[in-house]
Protein backbone atom coordinates (compact mmCIF):
# COMPACT_ATOMS: atom_id res chain seq x y z
CA UNK A 1 0.00 0.00 0.00
CA UNK A 2 1.29 3.35 -0.69
CA UNK A 3 1.30 5.75 2.27
CA UNK A 4 -1.16 8.53 2.42
CA UNK A 5 0.63 12.31 2.75
CA UNK A 6 -0.65 13.02 5.06
CA UNK A 7 -0.65 9.88 7.46
CA UNK A 8 -2.40 9.87 10.59
CA UNK A 9 -0.97 7.73 12.76
CA UNK A 10 -2.37 6.31 16.41
CA UNK A 11 -0.35 7.28 19.52
CA UNK A 12 -2.42 4.94 22.60
CA UNK A 13 -2.11 5.38 26.13
CA UNK A 14 -0.58 2.79 28.69
CA UNK A 15 -2.01 1.04 31.62
CA UNK A 16 0.46 -0.22 34.71
CA UNK A 17 -1.52 -2.76 35.61
CA UNK A 18 0.80 -3.47 38.73
CA UNK A 19 3.84 -1.47 39.65
CA UNK A 20 6.30 -2.26 42.10
CA UNK A 21 9.47 -0.42 42.97
CA UNK A 22 12.13 -3.07 43.60
CA UNK A 23 15.31 -0.95 44.23
CA UNK A 24 17.13 2.40 42.89
CA UNK A 25 20.02 2.29 40.33
CA UNK A 26 23.67 4.70 41.84
CA UNK A 27 22.14 7.53 39.22
CA UNK A 28 18.76 7.86 41.56
CA UNK A 29 16.39 6.39 38.83
CA UNK A 30 14.06 3.70 40.43
CA UNK A 31 14.23 0.08 39.37
CA UNK A 32 10.89 -1.16 38.82
CA UNK A 33 8.44 -4.30 37.79
CA UNK A 34 5.52 -3.35 35.92
CA UNK A 35 2.68 -4.89 33.77
CA UNK A 36 2.24 -3.12 30.48
CA UNK A 37 -1.03 -3.09 28.53
CA UNK A 38 -2.24 -0.77 25.61
CA UNK A 39 -5.50 1.15 25.41
CA UNK A 40 -7.46 1.08 21.79
CA UNK A 41 -7.49 5.23 23.04
CA UNK A 42 -5.12 7.66 22.65
CA UNK A 43 -3.69 10.76 20.39
CA UNK A 44 -3.37 11.42 17.15
CA UNK A 45 -0.26 12.29 15.06
CA UNK A 46 -1.07 13.60 11.54
CA UNK A 47 2.35 13.96 9.68
CA UNK A 48 2.64 15.74 6.50
CA UNK A 49 5.43 15.55 3.96
CA UNK A 50 6.67 19.07 2.74
CA UNK A 51 9.24 20.13 0.38
CA UNK A 52 10.24 23.15 2.66
CA UNK A 53 12.84 21.50 5.29
CA UNK A 54 12.58 21.41 8.95
CA UNK A 55 10.44 19.47 11.34
CA UNK A 56 7.51 21.87 12.73
CA UNK A 57 4.65 21.20 14.87
CA UNK A 58 1.13 22.58 13.58
CA UNK A 59 -0.09 22.95 17.17
CA UNK A 60 1.95 23.86 19.86
CA UNK A 61 0.77 21.97 23.34
CA UNK A 62 -0.06 24.29 26.03
CA UNK A 63 2.71 24.90 28.65
CA UNK A 64 5.48 22.68 26.93
CA UNK A 65 7.91 24.72 24.67
CA UNK A 66 8.40 23.18 21.03
CA UNK A 67 11.88 22.53 21.96
CA UNK A 68 10.61 20.18 25.30
CA UNK A 69 7.84 19.01 23.38
CA UNK A 70 8.65 14.96 22.60
CA UNK A 71 7.22 15.40 19.37
CA UNK A 72 9.86 17.30 18.32
CA UNK A 73 12.88 15.96 20.19
CA UNK A 74 12.07 13.01 18.71
CA UNK A 75 12.27 14.13 15.04
CA UNK A 76 15.17 15.66 15.41
CA UNK A 77 16.89 13.18 17.13
CA UNK A 78 16.19 10.87 14.24
CA UNK A 79 17.37 12.90 12.03
CA UNK A 80 20.54 13.51 13.95
CA UNK A 81 20.94 9.52 12.98
CA UNK A 82 21.34 10.40 8.86
CA UNK A 83 23.92 12.61 7.00
CA UNK A 84 20.89 12.59 4.22
CA UNK A 85 18.88 15.34 3.41
CA UNK A 86 15.55 14.97 4.65
CA UNK A 87 12.38 16.42 3.34
CA UNK A 88 10.13 18.60 5.78
CA UNK A 89 7.70 17.45 8.25
CA UNK A 90 4.34 19.27 9.46
CA UNK A 91 3.15 17.26 12.52
CA UNK A 92 -0.23 17.83 13.86
CA UNK A 93 -1.44 16.65 17.52
CA UNK A 94 -4.50 15.97 18.56
CA UNK A 95 -4.19 15.24 22.28
CA UNK A 96 -7.04 13.17 24.03
CA UNK A 97 -5.44 11.63 26.54
CA UNK A 98 -4.62 13.97 29.66
CA UNK A 99 -1.13 14.89 30.64
CA UNK A 100 0.57 14.18 33.68
CA UNK A 101 -2.07 11.26 34.17
CA UNK A 102 0.13 8.27 34.21
CA UNK A 103 -0.74 7.03 30.44
CA UNK A 104 2.24 7.65 28.96
CA UNK A 105 0.99 10.48 26.62
CA UNK A 106 4.22 12.09 26.00
CA UNK A 107 5.96 8.98 25.34
CA UNK A 108 3.67 7.53 23.29
CA UNK A 109 3.67 10.56 20.98
CA UNK A 110 7.17 10.11 21.15
CA UNK A 111 7.24 6.68 19.91
CA UNK A 112 4.78 7.55 17.02
CA UNK A 113 6.90 10.20 16.26
CA UNK A 114 10.12 7.65 15.41
CA UNK A 115 8.07 5.19 14.18
CA UNK A 116 6.39 7.64 12.15
CA UNK A 117 9.16 9.12 10.82
CA UNK A 118 11.80 6.19 10.70
CA UNK A 119 8.75 5.39 8.03
CA UNK A 120 8.20 8.03 5.75
CA UNK A 121 11.92 9.15 5.81
CA UNK A 122 12.63 5.84 4.84
CA UNK A 123 15.65 5.65 7.48
CA UNK A 124 15.09 1.68 7.60
CA UNK A 125 16.54 1.88 11.61
CA UNK A 126 15.38 -1.64 13.60
CA UNK A 127 13.00 -1.54 15.95
CA UNK A 128 15.80 -2.08 18.70
CA UNK A 129 17.84 1.33 17.71
CA UNK A 130 14.15 2.65 17.66
CA UNK A 131 13.98 2.18 21.50
CA UNK A 132 17.57 3.05 22.20
CA UNK A 133 16.93 6.12 20.84
CA UNK A 134 13.49 6.32 22.75
CA UNK A 135 14.83 5.28 25.98
CA UNK A 136 17.20 8.40 25.82
CA UNK A 137 14.18 10.82 25.99
CA UNK A 138 11.73 8.87 28.44
CA UNK A 139 11.58 5.46 30.17
CA UNK A 140 8.52 4.88 29.37
CA UNK A 141 9.16 5.04 25.09
CA UNK A 142 10.71 1.83 24.97
CA UNK A 143 7.43 -0.31 25.27
CA UNK A 144 5.52 2.19 23.01
CA UNK A 145 8.42 1.56 20.45
CA UNK A 146 8.22 -2.02 20.71
CA UNK A 147 3.95 -2.13 20.61
CA UNK A 148 3.76 -5.24 22.51
CA UNK A 149 2.05 -6.05 25.96
CA UNK A 150 4.93 -6.71 28.42
CA UNK A 151 6.88 -7.48 31.73
CA UNK A 152 8.97 -3.94 32.07
CA UNK A 153 11.44 -4.46 34.24
CA UNK A 154 14.29 -1.92 34.60
CA UNK A 155 13.40 1.32 34.50
CA UNK A 156 10.74 -0.49 32.60
CA UNK A 157 13.12 -0.70 29.36
CA UNK A 158 13.62 -4.55 29.72
CA UNK A 159 10.61 -5.93 28.30
CA UNK A 160 9.69 -9.97 27.92
CA UNK A 161 6.11 -10.00 25.84
CA UNK A 162 3.13 -10.96 28.18
CA UNK A 163 -0.51 -11.53 27.00
CA UNK A 164 -2.78 -10.43 30.02
CA UNK A 165 -6.50 -10.60 29.06
CA UNK A 166 -8.17 -8.23 26.78
CA UNK A 167 -10.13 -6.56 29.56
CA UNK A 168 -12.34 -3.46 29.30
CA UNK A 169 -10.93 -0.46 31.58
CA UNK A 170 -13.00 2.44 32.99
CA UNK A 171 -10.16 5.03 33.39
CA UNK A 172 -11.09 8.24 35.76
CA UNK A 173 -9.09 11.02 35.81
CA UNK A 174 -8.94 13.00 39.10
CA UNK A 175 -8.66 16.82 38.98
CA UNK A 176 -4.94 17.12 39.66
CA UNK A 177 -1.61 17.11 37.71
CA UNK A 178 0.66 14.78 39.15
CA UNK A 179 4.59 15.26 37.90
CA UNK A 180 6.75 11.61 37.73
CA UNK A 181 9.84 12.98 39.61
CA UNK A 182 8.40 14.29 42.00
CA UNK A 183 6.43 11.10 43.26
CA UNK A 184 9.87 9.16 42.79
CA UNK A 185 11.70 11.73 44.95
CA UNK A 186 9.22 11.19 47.92
CA UNK A 187 10.62 10.01 51.00
CA UNK A 188 7.98 7.58 52.29
CA UNK A 189 8.00 6.00 48.66
CA UNK A 190 8.03 2.14 48.72
CA UNK A 191 11.07 1.03 47.47
CA UNK A 192 12.16 -2.03 48.65
CA UNK A 193 9.17 -4.21 47.54
CA UNK A 194 10.51 -7.55 47.08
CA UNK A 195 11.39 -9.31 43.42
CA UNK A 196 8.58 -11.24 41.81
CA UNK A 197 9.18 -14.02 39.52
CA UNK A 198 7.84 -12.92 35.84
CA UNK A 199 5.82 -15.34 33.88
CA UNK A 200 6.50 -14.63 30.44
CA UNK A 201 3.42 -15.93 29.00
CA UNK A 202 0.96 -13.96 32.00
CA UNK A 203 -3.07 -14.66 31.41
CA UNK A 204 -3.87 -13.99 34.14
CA UNK A 205 -4.55 -11.56 36.86
CA UNK A 206 -2.85 -8.29 37.48
CA UNK A 207 -4.89 -7.07 40.33
CA UNK A 208 -3.33 -9.26 42.95
CA UNK A 209 -0.01 -7.06 42.44
CA UNK A 210 -0.19 -3.49 43.87
CA UNK A 211 0.95 0.28 42.71
CA UNK A 212 3.85 1.13 45.44
CA UNK A 213 3.33 4.91 44.22
CA UNK A 214 -0.12 4.54 45.43
CA UNK A 215 0.28 5.05 49.40
CA UNK A 216 2.22 8.16 48.50
CA UNK A 217 -0.19 9.56 45.93
CA UNK A 218 -2.96 8.83 48.02
CA UNK A 219 -1.84 10.68 51.14
CA UNK A 220 -0.84 14.26 48.83
CA UNK A 221 -3.63 14.08 46.33
CA UNK A 222 -6.73 13.68 47.96
CA UNK A 223 -8.71 13.76 44.68
CA UNK A 224 -7.27 10.67 44.17
CA UNK A 225 -7.55 9.00 47.18
CA UNK A 226 -11.21 9.49 46.90
CA UNK A 227 -11.51 8.59 43.30
CA UNK A 228 -9.71 5.27 44.21
CA UNK A 229 -12.42 4.35 46.84
CA UNK A 230 -15.14 5.71 44.89
CA UNK A 231 -13.84 2.86 41.82
CA UNK A 232 -12.99 0.49 44.47
CA UNK A 233 -16.68 -0.14 45.32
CA UNK A 234 -16.62 -1.80 42.47
CA UNK A 235 -13.34 -4.61 42.39
CA UNK A 236 -10.10 -3.71 42.40
CA UNK A 237 -9.32 -0.34 41.53
CA UNK A 238 -5.56 0.93 40.77
CA UNK A 239 -3.04 3.66 39.71
CA UNK A 240 -1.43 3.99 36.63
CA UNK A 241 2.38 5.35 36.66
CA UNK A 242 2.41 7.46 39.34
CA UNK A 243 -0.81 8.45 38.57
CA UNK A 244 -2.96 10.43 38.74
CA UNK A 245 -5.35 8.39 36.27
CA UNK A 246 -6.83 5.25 37.97
CA UNK A 247 -8.93 2.44 36.45
CA UNK A 248 -10.90 -0.22 37.37
CA UNK A 249 -11.13 -4.24 34.87
CA UNK A 250 -14.49 -5.55 33.72
CA UNK A 251 -15.09 -8.25 31.14
CA UNK A 252 -17.33 -6.10 28.84
CA UNK A 253 -17.86 -2.90 27.64
CA UNK A 254 -21.39 -2.93 28.69
CA UNK A 255 -19.71 -3.85 32.51
CA UNK A 256 -17.18 -0.60 32.17
CA UNK A 257 -20.05 1.72 30.99
CA UNK A 258 -22.59 1.38 33.77
CA UNK A 259 -20.18 2.34 36.20
CA UNK A 260 -19.05 5.03 33.64
CA UNK A 261 -22.30 6.60 33.87
CA UNK A 262 -22.68 6.26 37.22
CA UNK A 263 -19.62 8.21 38.36
CA UNK A 264 -19.45 11.46 40.65
CA UNK A 265 -19.68 14.27 39.21
CA UNK A 266 -16.81 16.66 38.09
CA UNK A 267 -14.17 13.53 37.46
CA UNK A 268 -13.40 13.31 33.38
CA UNK A 269 -12.23 10.01 31.86
CA UNK A 270 -13.07 7.60 29.67
CA UNK A 271 -13.77 3.85 28.94
CA UNK A 272 -11.38 1.82 26.75
CA UNK A 273 -10.21 -1.67 25.77
CA UNK A 274 -7.03 -3.55 27.12
CA UNK A 275 -4.85 -4.30 23.52
CA UNK A 276 -1.69 -6.22 23.69
CA UNK A 277 -0.60 -5.05 20.23
CA UNK A 278 -0.33 -1.62 20.06
CA UNK A 279 -2.69 0.25 17.98
CA UNK A 280 0.04 2.39 16.00
CA UNK A 281 1.41 -1.28 15.03
CA UNK A 282 -1.15 -2.50 14.06
CA UNK A 283 -1.57 0.99 11.41
CA UNK A 284 1.84 0.53 10.73
CA UNK A 285 1.32 -3.30 9.65
CA UNK A 286 -1.63 -2.44 6.76
CA UNK A 287 0.80 0.26 5.46
CA UNK A 288 3.64 -2.16 4.69
C1 LIG B 1 6.12 5.59 36.26
C2 LIG B 1 6.20 5.10 34.83
O1 LIG B 1 5.20 5.73 34.04
C3 LIG B 1 5.92 3.60 34.79
O2 LIG B 1 5.65 3.14 33.51
C4 LIG B 1 7.56 5.40 34.23
O3 LIG B 1 8.58 4.76 34.94
C5 LIG B 1 7.83 6.90 34.10
O4 LIG B 1 8.43 7.08 32.86
P1 LIG B 1 8.61 8.53 32.21
O5 LIG B 1 7.40 9.38 32.44
O6 LIG B 1 9.08 8.29 30.80
O7 LIG B 1 9.73 9.08 33.11
P2 LIG B 1 11.01 9.94 32.75
O8 LIG B 1 10.58 11.16 31.99
O9 LIG B 1 12.07 9.05 32.19
O10 LIG B 1 11.45 10.37 34.24
C6 LIG B 1 10.94 11.48 34.94
C7 LIG B 1 11.67 11.50 36.30
O11 LIG B 1 11.15 10.47 37.16
C8 LIG B 1 12.19 9.82 37.87
N1 LIG B 1 12.20 8.38 37.55
C9 LIG B 1 11.60 7.94 36.41
C10 LIG B 1 11.56 6.59 36.11
C11 LIG B 1 12.16 5.69 37.02
N2 LIG B 1 12.16 4.38 36.79
N3 LIG B 1 12.75 6.15 38.15
C12 LIG B 1 12.78 7.48 38.43
O12 LIG B 1 13.31 7.88 39.46
C13 LIG B 1 13.47 10.54 37.50
O13 LIG B 1 13.70 11.50 38.50
C14 LIG B 1 13.14 11.23 36.19
O14 LIG B 1 13.88 12.42 36.04
N1 LIG C 1 3.95 15.53 23.28
C1 LIG C 1 3.79 15.62 24.60
N2 LIG C 1 2.65 15.25 25.16
C2 LIG C 1 2.48 15.33 26.50
N3 LIG C 1 3.40 15.78 27.35
C3 LIG C 1 4.57 16.16 26.84
C4 LIG C 1 4.82 16.09 25.46
N4 LIG C 1 6.05 16.53 25.26
C5 LIG C 1 6.55 16.85 26.45
N5 LIG C 1 5.68 16.64 27.42
C6 LIG C 1 5.92 16.87 28.88
O1 LIG C 1 5.88 15.59 29.54
C7 LIG C 1 5.13 15.67 30.76
C8 LIG C 1 4.50 14.32 31.08
O2 LIG C 1 3.48 14.11 30.15
P1 LIG C 1 2.77 12.71 29.92
O3 LIG C 1 1.46 12.98 29.27
O4 LIG C 1 3.68 11.77 29.22
O5 LIG C 1 2.57 12.26 31.41
P2 LIG C 1 2.33 10.88 32.03
O6 LIG C 1 1.17 10.24 31.37
O7 LIG C 1 2.28 11.07 33.52
O8 LIG C 1 3.62 10.06 31.66
P3 LIG C 1 4.20 8.76 32.35
O9 LIG C 1 3.13 7.77 32.56
O10 LIG C 1 5.18 8.35 31.27
O11 LIG C 1 4.83 9.25 33.61
C9 LIG C 1 4.12 16.79 30.50
O12 LIG C 1 3.71 17.42 31.68
C10 LIG C 1 4.87 17.74 29.56
O13 LIG C 1 5.57 18.71 30.31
Amino acid sequence: MTTPNPLTLPSPAKLNLFLHIVGRRPDGYHELQTLFQFLDYGDDLTFTLTTAPGVRLENPLPGVADEDNLIIRAARLLASTTPRELPGVTIRLDKRLPMGGGLGGGSSNCATTLLGLNHLWNLGLSIDRLAELGLSLGADVPVFVRGFAAWGEGVGEKLTPAHPPEDWFVVLKPACDINTGNIFSEQGLTRDTPRIKIAPAFEGDASRYRNDCEDVVRKLYPEVNQSLTWLSQFGPARLTGTGACIFGRFPTESAARIIWESKPSGITGFVAKGVNISPLHKKLTELR
